[in-house]
């Protein structure tokens, strides 16, 4: 997965310019900047929902998950039809997977979409996603609306459910939360993208991932 000099506009704003981004295979990447810097644009382009204006990407979309918002979610469908729906849907669903996480997160399946807690609906957008066994995974802002355990126990979460070489690009403002998870940071700031592994900001900075961004965002932003 990669991108070769991507510009993009959004109206009348200049979200990417000139960006090239090697993504490293296997990692769990977090992808980070203030509000409104370009976070899910640069998701929906590899994901293949935009398209640049300039440059080009290299994916293939059909090896990507990308999360759902709860918004996009039918909420007059059963949990089971949302499930059955994305069995049909998608060859590589993990139904007995699906079945057993929301099990685990309390949510019964005759109930309807629009009758769950807002939490609830991120947990099933999120075992909708991480149930696809393929390469990639894009999550924006995958626990926004959970609870704070949930978050806490984020981590294993992934570890436990994706395939042992997936990439993941996790779009979030929880770095305190999160910071542990990431192999990899992507902080996105005026336009660009700088991409640095976690070890070595450990080692070259003697900082956390968590400082490590909010002093990088500071500096692109100023
Ligand atoms: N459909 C659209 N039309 C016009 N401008 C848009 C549109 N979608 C996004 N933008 C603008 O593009 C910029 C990037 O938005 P994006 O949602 O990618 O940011 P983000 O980093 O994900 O933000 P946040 O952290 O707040 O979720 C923002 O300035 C936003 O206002």
């Amino acid at each position: 997965m990669e991108l070769e000099h991507v510009s993009k506009r959004c109206g009348d704003i200049q979200v990417i310019e000139n960006v090239s981004v090697a993504v490293p295979e296997g990692h769990i990447i977090g992808l980070v900047g203030e509000n409104g810097v370009g976070k899910t644009t640069l998701l929906k382009l590899l994901a293949g929902i935009l398209h640049p204006d300039e440059g080009s990407i290299r994916m293939d979309s059909g090896k990507i998950s990308y999360l759902l918002r709860e918004q996009d979610l039918y909420p007059w469908m059963k949990v089971k039809d949302t499930v059955c729906y994305y069995t049909d849907f998608y060859p590589d669903f993990r139904l007995e997977q699906a079945i057993s996480l929301l099990e685990e997160a309390g949510i019964e399946l005759h109930r309807k979409v629009k009758k769950l807690s807002d939490g609830n609906k991120q947990r099933l957008c999120l075992i909708l996603a991480v149930c696809r066994q393929v390469p990639y995974y894009l999550l924006d802002e995958p626990v926004k609306s959970t609870d704070p355990n949930f978050k806490k126990d984020f981590k294993k979460y992934l570890l436990r459910n994706l395939p042992e070489k997936a990439t993941v690009i996790l779009a979030t403002h929880l770095l305190k939360d999160l910071e542990t998870l990431f192999d990899t940071v992507m902080v996105m700031g005026n336009r660009r993208i700088k991409m640095i592994e976690a070890e070595q900001i450990r080692e070259n900075y003697n900082i956390s991932v968590g400082e490590y961004c909010a002093r990088e965002m500071n500096a692109m932003n100023a």
